[in-house]
């Protein structure tokens, strides 16, 4: 069965983990539901998660309070950044599908589940007319985002080279996440220190990162290269550790804007840098190439718990291998 197009009738109308929000122009939001408050939202446009709630009702991702509605991209939230990240390439900046309506996917080929997660979506981008003159690729981007019982969240993203020419295409990739804190300079990032990475705010150069966890004092916007599957957050004030994994994707981008730059953003708040942290998990410094036919799977996985805590110091073993 073919793809639902963004304006037919969702293919499942009720289920207590579903609900389908519609907008004059048609399907516009996908609501997963978990146990008590637990939910996920989902933005047809972009394929965009724009929100995911604890099992307080408390929201985990930042969108800025300036976000723009569609056609512009939506500050916040998880923006796929696909086929290209950043500049690197002739495409608009992070590529266009953060910039395009998807599709419910109501028939996506089978990926191995956990029976306990009831609530999930799958979504589906093509390349339109349009896309095609810009980057000459056809391809299936399936995007299954799933909310799991204890309130994690899952992206697994599944693109699939379906040129008919015989032609291979390279992409870059990154699933933007942008993590809701309290205070910026609060927050310990774990995992990455002694990585090598591009610095983006030196003509991507390439240093080693030293010392122990990561701190913001200033501007940021690192790609961290070959980054380990798990990166924790820590939000020192909330007592809240983001736990990041991923799967399929070797890079890690940390960005945080600070102040200077906020100001110049037209779709951010003068002041909301203090409470935003993008960890991304990204492809970044080597492309990933497709043949014909085959398909490449990049997963994300979030969950929030307490911090943990070791003799009154936050223990980073405890956290990442715990
Ligand atoms: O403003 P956007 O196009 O959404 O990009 C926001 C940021 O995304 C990434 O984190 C890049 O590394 C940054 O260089 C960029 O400024």
């Amino acid at each position: 069965m073919a793809a639902a197009t963004p304006h037919s009738p969702p293919p499942q109308l009720s289920s207590p983990f579903l609900e389908y929000i519609t907008a004059p122009g048609g399907l516009d939001k996908v609501v997963l539901r978990g146990r008590r408050s637990c939910s996920v939202e989902i933005r047809l446009f972009g394929g965009q998660v724009t929100s995911w709630k604890n099992d307080h009702g408390e929201e985990l991702l930042f969108v800025s309070s300036k976000a723009i509605k569609p056609p512009k991209p939506f500050r916040g939230g998880i923006p796929i950044c696909f086929p290209q990240f950043g500049t690197q390439g002739n495409l608009e900046q992070h590529g266009f599908a953060r910039n395009r309506l998807w599709a419910i996917d109501d028939n996506p080929p089978p990926l191995p589940v956990n029976p306990a997660i009831k609530a999930f979506v799958d979504l589906i981008l093509k390349p339109s007319e349009d896309d095609l003159k810009m980057w000459p690729h056809s391809f299936e981007f399936r995007l299954r985002i799933a909310l799991g019982a204890g309130g994690d969240l899952s992206l697994t993203s599944r693109i699939r080279n379906t040129n008919t020419d015989g032609r291979p295409f390279s992409y870059t990739f990154a699933y933007h996440t942008y993590f809701s804190v309290s205070d910026i300079s609060e927050v310990r990032v774990e995992g990455l220190e002694t990585m090598d990475y591009l610095d983006n705010m030196k003509g991507k150069e390439r240093f080693t990162e030293q010392g122990d966890a990561i701190v913001f004092e200033s501007e940021v916007d690192k790609v961290y290269l070959a980054a380990p599957s798990k990166v924790a957050i820590i939000d020192h004030d909330m007592r809240r550790t983001f736990v990041v994994t991923k799967e399929g994707l070797p890079d890690a981008v940390v960005w945080n804007p600070w102040d200077k730059k906020a100001k110049a953003m037209q779709d951010f708040g003068d002041l909301e840098y203090k409470h935003m942290l993008c960890v991304e998990p990204a492809a970044v410094e080597k492309p990933i190439t497709l043949k014909p036919g085959e398909e490449w799977k990049g997963r994300l996985g979030l969950s929030a718990v307490p911090s943990s805590y070791c003799s009154g110091q936050l223990d980073p073993l405890k956290v990442l291998h715990g």
